[in-house]
């Protein structure tokens, strides 16, 4: 397994946001992490990212506890996409995506040719060559997730985090970025990601984690996870679960006439 949760509670401060989570993700698998506003997805990420310290119990990668790794060995194994935000300085897109490489770079060096070579490869990967130069301070929300996932791209990690990746994307860049996931796990790569979007998680994952009420309630196949019975439970609404003629996976259709008030 590339990478292990084995027991790990996750927290700010004093605080537990969630305990008792253990998994493991193999090579090439796609983890998608459903759970309510809150329920600590984010938190989870960060904490197997090594932002934050595991309140208990461990992540380990390809057997080797996350404690035991410096920054640039974490970073050359797992990538972090988070949720787009807005940045302070005007540093280009390609500069942005040429971040990602900063832990394949002996100390104090500078990026080389080929360095520029795979951020612009990472970029033109996800049709977002013609945005190169552009301060990123002036493209837009979804430009700006996509230059991030062109980040974690250029990282060339064996697992890659999504926190939300479609979140702000509209509806064309957010099937691209799915069809990039599914493409990377072909590739051999991990993906873990989390959407509020289930029938995004039926689009693209092996499996799937539900994150409820500090505790990980469910976990496995997509058509064994995301029943309406655990859609009600997550966020107590109805859902209705089919597959329309010639789709390649099943969708949720919620009931909003059943929603109360
Ligand atoms: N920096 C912080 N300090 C203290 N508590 C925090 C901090 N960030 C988040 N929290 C709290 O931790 C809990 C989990 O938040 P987290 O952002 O991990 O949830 P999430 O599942 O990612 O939510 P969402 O779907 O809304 O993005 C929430 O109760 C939140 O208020």
């Amino acid at each position: 397994m590339i990478l292990e949760l084995r027991d790990l509670a996750f927290g700010f401060g004093a605080r537990t946001v969630g305990s008792g989570v253990t998994l493991s993700v193999g090579s090439g698998e796609v983890l998608a992490l459903l759970g309510p506003n809150g329920a600590g997805k984010t938190t989870l990420f960060k904490t197997m990212l090594g932002l934050l310290p595991p309140r208990a119990g461990d992540v380990l990668f390809g057997g080797v506890p996350l404690a035991g790794l410096t920054r640039a060995e974490r970073a050359r194994n797992i990538a972090y996409v988070p949720q787009a935000h807005a940045a302070l300085f005007p540093f280009t897109v390609r500069d942005v995506v040429l971040m990602g490489r900063a832990a394949r770079l002996a100390p104090f060096s500078a990026p080389g040719l080929h360095d520029r070579e795979i951020a612009m490869e990472a970029l033109t990967r996800l049709g977002m060559a013609h945005l190169a130069s552009r301060p990123y301070t002036e493209i837009s929300g979804g430009e700006r997730q996509m230059t991030l996932v062109a980040r974690a791209l250029a990282q060339e990690t064996g697992i890659l985090v999504m926190d939300e990746p479609t979140a702000s994307l509209d509806y064309g860049n957010q099937m691209r970025v799915l069809s990039h996931v599914r493409r990377l796990a072909g590739e051999g790569i991990s993906v873990i990601l989390s959407t509020h979007n289930p029938d995004h998680a039926f689009m693209v994952a092996d499996r799937v984690a539900l994150l409820h009420e500090g505790a990980l309630a469910a976990l496995g196949p997509p058509g064994d996870v995301l029943t309406p019975e655990w859609l009600k439970r997550l966020y107590d609404i109805d859902v209705v679960i089919g597959s329309l003629p010639g789709s390649a996976s099943p969708s949720c259709s919620p009931r909003l006439d059943h929603i109360q008030f």
